[in-house]
């Protein structure tokens, strides 16, 4: 591993922080209490900015904003086109404020600014255009009743949504939440992470300058126990759309269940197998599978977590592994020279660093890594083990951090049962030149999303979630827009019609 101390403040004018309070029917208002809470910089541990605490009253305004928006205001009548046409609008000023965007998700989850920049942030503005495209495509279909009847159902749009995101992707997050939820016509209130509010704030009021109307759009930043467990069990929120922890994940359902029975969709944790086969090209395959687990440090959903290697290249595959790990900079996120940034916060660093000491104890070999940097930040190098067994806490738990273990197998029918043993079911990757055994591992492997010689290969289009304790409904394609609908059928009697 290498380090980076580039000055980042030379290359780049950190911008100032314009939007801290709750955005509520429209307008930045203080919370009701007059709490705050502070964000934090992974990359030196200071004070970014003061933050308004939402909590249930907050979240009671919001919804309320919500709910009249939603029965009483414009945006679910609006014509699909006109809808269209602001999201469209929306997605300009998204790519218009892409810099400025950047250096909020940057400071505040220590993620890469360039490639956010020039990548995540364009990528998003193209899930808003998806979804705009999708808004006056929305229809039911007519039925081919059994009897005199003529039957068609509508979709309708569910009514007021409480998207619940993490720290991880904040940008991302924000558009693959709210982007099919407007298209479907949906007023919605939005809790970031306590970690990394900026971004949606800021999102929230570009939406307002592209006319979305209020209350259409309300973000409550607060605490998930409090603000965010008031808009789970609200009587008045009509669905939940949450992506995070399994633990989390239990206490929405159950909050759901015993308040109104809204519908939920979860999109929880994982511990993805990376398979490769023997007749790869290395060289190729070693990077991707690097990058599989590095890319956002580690901290996405879908990591290649737990990497099988067939035997017969496991030595050369290893070798190449750690060649790389070695070139991968760490450091400051602002510099371009670096491939790693800081954890997200203390708690997830130490929760990092406490998995790699039950590696090292129960016996899984280092290869590279293993400790933190010796600097101020949450910085952790690339943490490699190799011989690692299947019932080891690093091969089972969700880690969500620079960690990858490594694991050898024989057969493919093995490394099927193998891949299969876990709890989570959210994505896999199978690296093979052979159709035959892609398509065979493909469709064995119990998970939502299976990447054939290639990973992370998000695209609006393709929904993506999990089985198992991954969770349930999909983000993204026309799944993602359709959690956001329901279907009303309608029914009513024919006479003299010359067929059914
Ligand atoms: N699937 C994924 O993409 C993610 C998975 N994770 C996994 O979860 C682990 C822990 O991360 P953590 O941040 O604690 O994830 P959480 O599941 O706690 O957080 C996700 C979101 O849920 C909110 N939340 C927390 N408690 C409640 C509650 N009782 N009711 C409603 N909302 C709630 C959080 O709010 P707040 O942050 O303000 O408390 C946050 O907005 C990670 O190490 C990783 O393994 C984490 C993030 C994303
Ligand atoms: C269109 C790009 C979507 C990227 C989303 C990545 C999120 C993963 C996660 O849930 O951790």
């Amino acid at each position: 591993m290498a380090e980076s101390n580039g000055n980042s403040e030379t290359q780049f004018q950190i911008p100032k922080i314009k939007f801290t309070k709750l955005f509520i029917n429209g307008e930045f208002v203080d919370s009701v209490s007059g709490n705050t809470f502070e964000t934090i910089d992974p990359r030196n541990e200071e004070v970014i900015a003061r933050i308004s605490e939402g909590d249930k009253e907050d979240v009671d305004l919001a919804v309320k904003a919500a709910r009249e928006a939603f029965d009483d205001g414009p945006w679910p009548r609006l014509s699909p086109s006109e809808r269209r046409r602001i999201m469209l609008k929306f997605a300009d000023l998204i790519v218009e404020n892409a810099e400025e965007i950047a250096a909020l998700d940057a400071m505040d989850a220590g993620k890469l600014f360039a490639p956010v920049k020039n990548m995540d942030i364009p990528a998003a503005a193209e899930v808003i255009r998806y979804y705009a495209g999708a808004a006056d495509k929305i229809h039911g279909t007519t039925l081919k009743m059994s009897c005199e009847l003529q039957g068609y159902t509508l979709l309708e749009p569910i009514g007021v949504v409480g998207h619940i995101i993490p720290w991880n992707f904040p940008t991302q997050m924000f558009v693959m939440k709210v982007g099919p939820a407007l298209a479907a016509g949906c007023t919605m209130i939005v809790k970031p992470a306590e970690q990394t509010p900026l971004s949606a704030l800021y999102y929230a009021q570009l939406a307002k300058q592209a006319g979305v109307p209020d209350g259409v759009i309300n973000v409550v930043t607060g605490f998930g126990s409090t603000a965010g467990a008031a808009l789970c069990s609200h009587m008045d929120v009509d669905k939940i759309s949450f992506t995070g922890s399994t633990e989390v994940g239990r206490l929405v359902m159950q909050a759901a269940a015993l308040s109104n029975l809204k519908p939920v969709s979860l999109e929880l944790g994982g511990k993805s197998p990376f398979i490769v086969f023997d007749d790869v090209d290395v060289d190729k395959v070693a990077p991707l599978a690097l990058v599989g687990i590095l890319y956002n440090k580690g901290e996405i959903c879908v990591a290649g977590s737990r990497l099988f290697i067939q035997e017969g290249i496991y030595d050369k595959f290893v070798k190449k592994l750690e060649e790389m790990a070695k070139t991968w900079v760490v450091g400051d996120p602002f510099d371009p020279n670096s491939h790693q940034g800081p954890q997200v916060d203390k708690k997830q660093y130490e929760r990092v660093l406490s998995y790699i000491e039950h590696g090292k104890r129960e016996g899984a070999k280092l290869l590279t890594g293993g400790n933190a940097l010796d600097r101020k930040g949450y910085f952790i190098e690339p943490t490699i083990f190799i011989d690692v067994e299947d019932d080891m806490t690093i091969a089972k738990e969700e880690i969500f951090g620079p960690v990858l273990a490594v694991m050898k197998f024989k057969t493919v029918e093995e490394v099927i049962k193998r891949a299969n043993c876990t709890n989570y079911g959210l994505a896999a990757g199978v690296m093979t030149n052979d159709l035959n055994i892609a398509n065979t591992v493909s469709r064995s492997i119990r998970a939502g999303v299976i990447w054939i010689n290639c990973y992370f290969a998000f695209d609006p289009d393709c929904p993506y979630g999990g089985y198992k304790c991954s969770g349930f409904e999909r983000d993204l394609g026309m799944e993602g827009l359709h959690k956001y609908l329901q279907v009303k059928s309608v029914a009513t009697p024919i006479y003299n019609s010359p067929w059914l």
